[in-house]
């Protein structure tokens, strides 16, 4: 799969010629070994240059940077016999050679970007091409699942993790993935060596404002999977209800891509005419070009209808027959963590688990939530340290417009004061309850519902830990519903 490779054979070209024969690849210096090239990048808080000595006195054979890495390391590699590669764009030079390094990937692959819906979205692309018989993965938020499994640290990994994945995947016999093309991936060149069928986008809004200076540069780095990274070949499918996916659509254009579009809009090539809620799901009404289909979705929420669609347009724009695909759709369950039904009280009251963490994500579920719904609906929210805090009083005014009753409480703290993330959220939300322990706000919630009631617990969906600080405690909201229900409904555990 990987053995060992010339500079040369990694698309890298060193100052003076100079060749190296290449054992591996690494981004930290720390896990650098003898044989290896470190990749000294330019970083959010250090340029990894500063951390070239250290990487050869563990025996890398090349260093490959950026001009301003060569000067912070030109005095540890004065002398030294080690091949430099400048690269204009390290990130994207790495991406390269790492995917010729690590060789093979699944021969179908997708990428879909937008601010929410990019897990569900991939997932149900793969299941879509498992229902047709494919070996096939999805790649992002919730690790590798599918025919190969593996834990992810990223939703877009960096490149080495990857194409290492990919690599042994395809080796396991996967000839299909779904990955999740994050901004901060796609800014980061982390994907630029994947060869990509089509890419998907779903839609604009805020988050991630902490790392983008603007909502310009935050298009502009989603922008790149179709202006840079699906090449021209390529086709892109493009949620077209979405303000910004007009904007998606003519990028695409002008690199003269396929389009399929997707959405309710007239026009649209899969188009959505329809949807009718009922308690396990959904039917979709639907037209591709112009034929009606009319088929049962068993997804709660009517934005899960929306990112089947996507995803039935991805699997069509990579060759399938769109009948075939109608045909797989009722196939589809729930994404883990994604509008999931966590337990049912006694009463018949329900507590539904949902990843919902920005904005536009909370209105959508707990409006998508409300059709299913005879009495209150009870929201949970938090905000997670160390991320975007523009959204945090935007997303306790959204749970305050479309809720009955608001929770606000601890998600992932991180480095951050937790009284005061709930404290940001409380601003847009001052009628809300503030219970910072997580699972005693969960508690409360289920114990306050009446038949009828419904408690939607947002956030963390799948999530399995709580960061606070440098910690991750053992966290997992749907546990800790069924626990509550449990205990209050005196059913013992
Ligand atoms: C902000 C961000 O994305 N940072 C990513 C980036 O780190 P960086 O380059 O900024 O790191 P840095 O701390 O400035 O260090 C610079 C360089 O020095 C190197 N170094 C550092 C120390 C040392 O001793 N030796 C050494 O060589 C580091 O490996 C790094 O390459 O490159 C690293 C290696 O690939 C990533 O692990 C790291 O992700 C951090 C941990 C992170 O939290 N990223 C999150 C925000 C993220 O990527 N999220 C997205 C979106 C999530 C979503 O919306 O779903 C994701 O795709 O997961
Ligand atoms: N098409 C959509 N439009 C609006 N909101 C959506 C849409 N799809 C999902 N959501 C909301 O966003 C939440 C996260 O969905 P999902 O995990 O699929 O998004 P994501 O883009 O992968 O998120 P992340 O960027 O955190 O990985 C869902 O639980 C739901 O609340
Ligand atoms: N519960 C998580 C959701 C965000 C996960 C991912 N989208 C990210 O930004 O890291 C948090 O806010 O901490
Ligand atoms: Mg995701």
């Amino acid at each position: 799969m990987s053995g060992e490779k010339t500079l040369s054979e990694l698309g890298l070209t060193a100052r003076g010629g100079r060749e190296a024969r290449i054992s591996g690849i690494s981004v930290d210096s720390r896990a650098v070994m003898p044989g290896h090239l470190f990749a000294a990048m330019p970083g959010t808080k250090v340029h990894g240059a500063r951390f070239v000595d250290a990487a050869l006195s563990q025996g890398a054979a090349a260093v490959l940077t950026d001009a301003e890495g060569a000067q912070i390391a030109a005095e540890a590699l004065a002398g030294s016999e080690v091949a430099l590669v400048i690269a204009a764009d390290p990130r994207q030079a790495l991406a390269f050679a790492c995917a010729l390094f690590f060789g093979a990937q699944p021969a179908t692959m997708i990428a879909v970007t937008g601010t929410n819906g990019k897990t569900s979205v991939a997932t149900f692309v793969r299941r879509l091409w498992q229902e047709m018989g494919f070996r096939a993965v999805n790649l992002g938020t919730t690790g590798i699942e599918g025919d190969w499994q593996a834990p992810l640290r990223h939703t877009t990994p960096d490149p080495i993790t990857l194409h290492k994945a990919l690599a042994e995947a395809a080796l396991a016999g996967v000839e299909h993935a779904a990955m999740e093309a994050s901004s901060h991936g796609l800014d980061q060149r982390r994907l630029d060596g994947v060869q990509l069928r089509a890419a998907g986008f779903t839609n604009f809004s805020q988050d991630h404002l902490d790392y983008h200076a603007d909502f310009e540069e935050y298009f502009a780095a989603k922008a790149g999977l179709f202006a840079r990274v699906l090449p021209e070949e390529g086709t892109a499918v493009v949620n077209i209800d979405d303000a910004r996916g007009i904007d998606m659509l003519a990028i695409a254009k002008a690199r003269g891509q396929e389009t399929l579009t997707v959405g309710d809009s007239l026009g649209a090539d899969l188009r959505l005419l329809g949807q009718r809620f009922d308690a396990t799901g959904q039917e979709l009404r639907l037209s591709w070009h112009g034929v009606v289909e009319q088929l049962r979705l068993n997804l709660i929420g009517g934005f899960q209808g929306q990112n089947a669609l996507l995803a039935a347009g991805l699997v069509i724009a990579c060759g399938a027959e769109a009948e075939d695909v109608f045909r797989a759709l009722p196939k589809l369950d729930t994404v883990r963590g994604r509008m999931q039904l966590a337990a049912t009280r006694d009463s018949g009251a329900a507590v539904y688990v949902d990843f919902a963490h920005t904005p536009d994500a909370v209105s959508t579920a707990i409006k998508a939530l409300r059709p299913h719904v005879m009495g209150r609906l009870v929201a949970i929210i938090g905000a997670g340290g160390d991320r975007d805090a523009g959204k945090r009083p935007l997303m306790g005014a959204a749970a305050a417009e479309h809720a009955d009753v608001v929770i606000v409480t601890d998600d992932n703290p991180r480095s951050e004061d937790p009284a005061a993330i709930r404290l940001q959220v409380l601003g847009g939300a001052p009628e809300a309850i503030e219970v910072g322990d997580r699972a005693e706000a969960i508690l409360r919630g289920v114990d306050m519902l009446q038949p009828g009631d419904a408690l939607l617990v947002c956030g963390k969906g799948h999530e399995t830990g709580q960061i606070v600080g440098d910690t991750v405690y053992p966290f997992d909201d749907v546990e800790q519903a069924s626990v509550a229900v449990a205990a209050l409904d005196g059913r013992g555990l």
